[in-house]
């Protein structure tokens, strides 16, 4: 019998849901395993209904709690398919008619009258969900504690999917494609477009004249500067915005990555957009360079808290317990870095997290180095609404540029080699 319409996209959000929370696996890797082989529109509506799940996750269990005599286990496979329903009532505006046909479908052989019975009870009530999403207790209690002024404020940068942010190959056209693209212009090639466009459809996507990159995750590499006739590491490298970027910045770019699935993305954006770069796959820990660098650009793997707004699966992938495994890498990283660079050479060392641990206490160990010198900030090296940190470095969170569609948590710092 032929599924009913809607139904593939439900089922894959399901799996999707499965991998992130049973598995611990990213959003991004599901998807593409789950939904891969079905039509755009359906692949985009299990994103978004996986996507709008992971986001409201702790105050959609809280209604299923509070609907439910017994509590379902956390895992049991009604209470995922119920977080699936509700997201599509409240978040997106599925008729409920739609929602009880499709969801019920995916619990043939088990608890239908349940999910039929706890979500009718819901809608009865028209129950809503909270202005701001409430956070899983492991980031939560964290986010109070390390960030107490901003925790509202982040909170509010996650409860709206975010913008499409993307940066132009050649920075000096921004006029002219925010014309025809109908984009915001942030400043130094960064463009922001309305969400929810099929990107690979827009002008100018196919020519390379952009790439997808979020606002905050630009400047990093942007502190740089010009690299014309210098060499530049990559040195955690894809999917690789950073390169792309210091490529168009007139850099010699080394990217170095040990994904070698991971650097597909890079080697795509490099053939679309024309620009060059020298790609390495390999284990940082292990690889040794020829020649010393002008800079190294170090975007090192971390717990990728700051991007909860495009990817809510961090939040409940989040373990507290691997933070020290993750600081140690990145001290790692950060100690061969310094050795590969000339004197004089400059280190960004930038991480996309939101943990003080991955982020400010990293750079104040770099900043006791005796290799190092700290080179600050400057206020007029950051697109007009973010100021550097008192040390000159920088701080972004997802409630920042809130009434302008946020931007993604990041933390940045810059280095030069004595
Ligand atoms: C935050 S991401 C980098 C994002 C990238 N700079 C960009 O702008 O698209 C961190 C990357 O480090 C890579 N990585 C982790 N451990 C590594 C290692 N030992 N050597 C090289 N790359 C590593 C991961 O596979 C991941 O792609």
């Amino acid at each position: 019998m032929p599924d009913i319409a809607g139904l593939p996209a439900r089922r894959a959000a399901l799996q999707v849901l499965d991998a992130v929370l049973r598995r611990g696996e990213t959003m991004d890797v599901a998807l593409p395993r789950a939904a891969g082989r079905l039509r755009p529109a359906d692949a985009a509506l299990a994103r978004a209904i996986a996507g709008e799940s992971l986001r409201w996750l702790t105050d959609l269990d809280a209604l299923i709690d509070g609907a439910t005599r017994q509590r379902l286990a956390d895992d049991a496979k009604v209470r995922s398919v119920l977080r699936l329903m509700l997201a599509q009532a409240l978040r997106l505006d599925t008729p409920p008619h739609a929602v009880v046909s499709t969801g019920l479908e995916l619990l043939m052989g088990g608890p239908r009258r349940l999910a039929h019975g706890v979500f009718s009870t819901l809608m009865k009530q028209d129950v809503r969900l909270p202005v701001l999403p409430s956070l899983p207790d492991t980031v939560g209690d964290r986010w109070a504690h390390q960030w107490p002024d901003r925790v509202d404020a982040i909170r509010q940068g996650l409860a709206e999917l975010p913008p499409l942010d993307i940066m132009l190959r050649d920075p000096a056209s921004e006029a002219e494609w925010a014309e025809r693209l109908g984009g915001t212009p942030l400043g130094h090639g960064r463009l922001r477009l309305p969400r929810g466009q099929a990107v690979t459809e827009l002008p100018g996507y196919a020519q390379g004249a952009w790439w997808v990159q979020d606002m905050a995750a630009t400047i990093p590499a942007s502190l740089l500067g010009d690299g014309a006739g210098q060499r530049v590491l990559d040195l955690c490298a894809a999917p690789g915005g950073k390169s792309l970027q210091l490529a168009a910045a007139g850099w010699e770019v080394i990217a170095l990555e040990i994904s070698k699935r991971r650097l597909e993305r890079l080697r795509d954006n490099l053939d679309r957009t024309g620009l060059a770069a020298q790609i390495v796959t390999a284990d940082a820990l292990q690889w040794q360079p020829q020649e010393k660098f002008d800079a190294i650009l170090l975007d090192a793997p971390c717990s990728a808290t700051g991007t909860c707004r495009r990817h809510p699966d961090v939040l409940h992938r989040f373990l507290p317990g691997r933070l020290d495994e993750m600081t140690q890498l990145q001290q790692a990283l950060c100690d061969r870095a310094i050795d590969w660079l000339k004197p004089g050479g400059r280190l960004v060392y930038a991480v996309c997290s939101l943990e003080r641990e991955e982020g400010e206490e990293q750079a104040s160990s770099l900043a006791s180095d005796r290799r190092l010198e700290p080179q600050p900030i400057s206020p007029e090296e950051l697109p007009a609404s973010l100021d550097p940190t008192s040390e000159g470095w920088l701080r972004t969170d997802p409630g920042m540029m809130a009434e302008a569609g946020g931007m993604d948590g990041f933390f940045a710092a810059r280095f030069v080699r004595r």
